[in-house]
């Protein structure tokens, strides 16, 4: 289990992050949501032990991350990151089979290209297994960029805006490979989302964060209420309920009314 505990981190003297405690449920789908600016991505990389904390730790079965040997980590945790660098003259198998690098290193196995035709077939891209990634549009990209997560087979993923740059059936094509890492696999994953609807249809737990800090927490059905997300983007939304979930719909003119703004 990944759990935050006491986190702050500041850069320049500017808080980033700010007495952040969360424990992430094992073998769920938790989303991170909140404003622009709001720390998401920041926690992220800190669970990754891509940051270091300024005060706080982030520990995995109990182990600050920071203590975990780094072959342990890349074989444990893999993560999706917004600004991922950008490889060129890879082709797309290539490029996802360096996911199994912390399993092989350096001798692939048939079990590691099994994982490979895998995550190509889950996210739709065994047509372009052989094209180089430069060649691909940036929806194609994403998902490349998923498969190469999904392949490295860890027991947590952490995926920072997975739905970026993705056409309506991109994203159910995304939606479906990462409920079935937490369905099938039974994986933990964390993923920061701003699309409500799409926290409502992956995710069981929400993690709100506004200004470095855990605003809310909780089960989804019980944090995507219209009060709270209207406290939390300090706009207007309208709260409907299909097939048993939450549905949310940003109102036109932001007109919240003052008493909504206020916070508790
Ligand atoms: N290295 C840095 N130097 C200065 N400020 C930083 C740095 N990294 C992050 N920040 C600031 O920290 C805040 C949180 O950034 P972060 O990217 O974590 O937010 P976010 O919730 O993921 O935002 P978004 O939804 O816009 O992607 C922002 O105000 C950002 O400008």
């Amino acid at each position: 289990m990944i759990s935050v505990r006491n986190l702050s981190y500041a850069v320049g003297g500017t808080p980033i992050l700010s007495e952040v405690t969360v424990d992430i449920v094992p073998g769920r789908i938790t989303a991170l949501i909140g404003p622009n600016g709001a720390g998401k991505s920041t926690l992220l990389a800190q669970m990754a032990r891509l940051l270091r904390p300024d005060t706080g730790n982030v520990t995995l079965d109990g182990t600050d991350v920071h203590q975990v040997p780094t072959g342990d980590l890349a074989r444990r945790l893999a993560i999706l990151r917004q600004e991922q660098g950008q490889p060129s003259r890879m082709t797309v198998r290539e490029l996802v089979g360096f996911g199994r690098f912390p399993h092989h290193r350096g001798r692939v196995t048939a079990r590691d290209r099994t994982h490979v035709d895998t995550a190509l077939e889950r996210l739709s891209l065994t047509e372009f297994a052989g094209r180089y990634f430069d060649t691909l549009s940036g929806g194609q990209k994403q998902r490349v960029l998923i498969a190469m997560v999904l392949c490295q087979d860890t027991e947590v993923v952490l995926l920072d805006e997975p739905m970026n740059n993705l056409d309506p059936a991109q994203v159910q094509v995304v939606m479906g490979a990462v409920d079935h890492m937490s369905q099938a696999l039974g994986k933990t994953v964390v993923v920061v989302l701003h699309d409500l609807n799409h926290a409502a249809g992956l995710a069981s737990q929400v993690v709100a964060m506004k200004a470095g800090r855990v605003f809310a927490k909780g089960e989804t059905d019980r944090i995507l209420n219209r009060p709270l997300l209207e406290r939390l983007y300090d706009a207007a939304f309208d709260v409907l309920r299909h097939d048993g979930r939450p549905i949310v719909v940003p109102k036109a003119g932001n007109d919240v009314s003052p008493a909504l703004n206020v916070c508790p």
